[in-house]
């Protein structure tokens, strides 16, 4: 698939700028905080609806404005779609595909993909469990947009019930008469039922994608290290069959039954599941340098390009957010390999030192300057 235009209103500290693509490969040049981040930004929003960096729409709209809006055109093998995002204030979103208003943001997944690659990633070594499950959760909302709608229940439900134990918890602590439990286990029934669709589809996608990351960072690492990906679901899923996956859920409910109503949040789900990477079977958090974890996290990087591009049938665009400079040459070259100009690729940076002189004469320059963009 290929980007061919995008264009920014009010978005970040873009007021309005227009961007045409003319490369396989467009580089971002210009210093820190000129917006070169926000444009990569943009494009993740239009692949996954979801944004690494902020917490709330408001931080995505130009200070100042009510609204703001990303509409790109992109081509794909059956067709050129026009895409765009309206962002408000108040958080409420609206998304189109072809002028036409989506009432389900679900029909607006899976329309273009891309993989972000910046230097944050390598927070999924180094940071906590989270990291790891919303790059996972993004993942499969691409792999399999109805996975953003599931997710999104799972949460809802998981909502409801947390404040249903914080109220019993409070009920209990000024001795109140607590109410019977028969409205937990309504919520237990629904988490359960949900939230094994959540570990199931986590489940499958680290079963595809663990041999493939495997494979990469083999031949990135030239040696014997062996990366190994676990799932550690918080409710073992030991098959993957909707019925043993919930009941399993239910019996850990109920063994968590009495540290839950005194911790009145819920503590089983698989909003506590875990990704386990190893390398030689040591945790790959305590195993050695920032080299060897820029190693695995380019890995896990290729082989989500590869996954993505084996499942949706079209090989998905490359964000790389000011980590090309960070790689060494092996890695570099190990990276633009598999690129070449099959995948769509947007890299910011702040010289172009770093790049090879073949790269350069094959690649779109823009400059980016105070929310402007200009070619050079
Ligand atoms: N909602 C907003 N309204 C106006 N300006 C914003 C908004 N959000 C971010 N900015 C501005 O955008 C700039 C940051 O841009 P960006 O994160 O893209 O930096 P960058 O060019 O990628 O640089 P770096 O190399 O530091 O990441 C900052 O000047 C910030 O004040």
């Amino acid at each position: 698939m290929y980007l061919k235009t995008l264009h920014l209103r009010q978005f970040r500290n873009y007021r309005e700028q227009h961007i045409e693509f003319s490369a396989p490969k467009t580089i971002l040049l210009g210093d820190n905080a000129q917006g070169k981040s926000n444009l990569l930004e943009a494009v993740e929003l239009l692949a996954t609806l979801r944004s690494h960096r902020a917490l709330r729409d408001r931080e995505l709209v130009l200070d100042g404005e009510p609204i703001g809006q990303i509409t790109a055109t992109l081509e794909r093998e059956t067709g050129t779609a026009d895409l765009a995002i309206i962002f408000r204030n108040n958080g409420r979103r609206t998304v189109s595909l072809n002028g036409e208003t989506l009432r389900r943001q679900l029909d607006f997944l899976g329309v273009m993909n891309a993989v972000q690659f910046s230097s944050l990633d390598l927070d999924l070594v180094r940071g906590g469990p989270g990291e790891r499950r919303s790059w996972l959760d993004t993942l499969l909302i691409q792999l399999e947009p109805v996975y953003a709608y599931i997710l999104q229940q799972y949460n809802t439900v998981l909502r409801q019930r947390n404040a249903l134990l914080k109220q019993r918890r409070r009920q209990q602590e000024a001795g109140e008469p607590l109410p019977e439990l028969e409205q937990l286990a309504i919520w237990d029934a629904q988490l359960a039922a949900i939230g094994s669709r959540v570990i199931r589809r986590r489940a499958r996608v680290l079963d595809r994608f663990g041999p493939l990351a495997q494979t990469w960072h083999q031949a990135i690492s030239s040696s014997t290290e062996m990366l190994e990906i676990r799932y550690a679901p918080n409710v073992p899923a030991e098959q993957d069959e909707p019925l043993a996956v919930q009941q399993a859920f239910l019996d850990k409910l109920a063994q968590r039954t009495i540290a839950e109503q005194h911790q009145g949040t819920t503590l089983v789900g698989p909003h506590r599941d875990e990704v386990e990477f190893t390398i030689n079977q040591t945790p790959a958090r305590q195993y050695g340098s920032q080299g060897q974890q820029r190693t695995l996290v380019l890995a896990l990087k290729l082989a989500e390009l590869k996954l993505i591009e084996s499942v949706v049938g079209e090989p998905p665009l490359l964000l790389l957010d000011d980590v090309l400079a960070e790689l060494d040459l092996n890695r570099q070259n190990k990276l633009l390999e598999t690129i070449q100009d099959r995948f769509q690729t947007l890299i910011t940076t702040t010289h172009l030192g770093s790049f090879d002189a073949q790269w350069l004469k094959s690649s779109q320059i823009l400059t980016v300057r105070s929310g402007f963009i200009c070619g050079e």
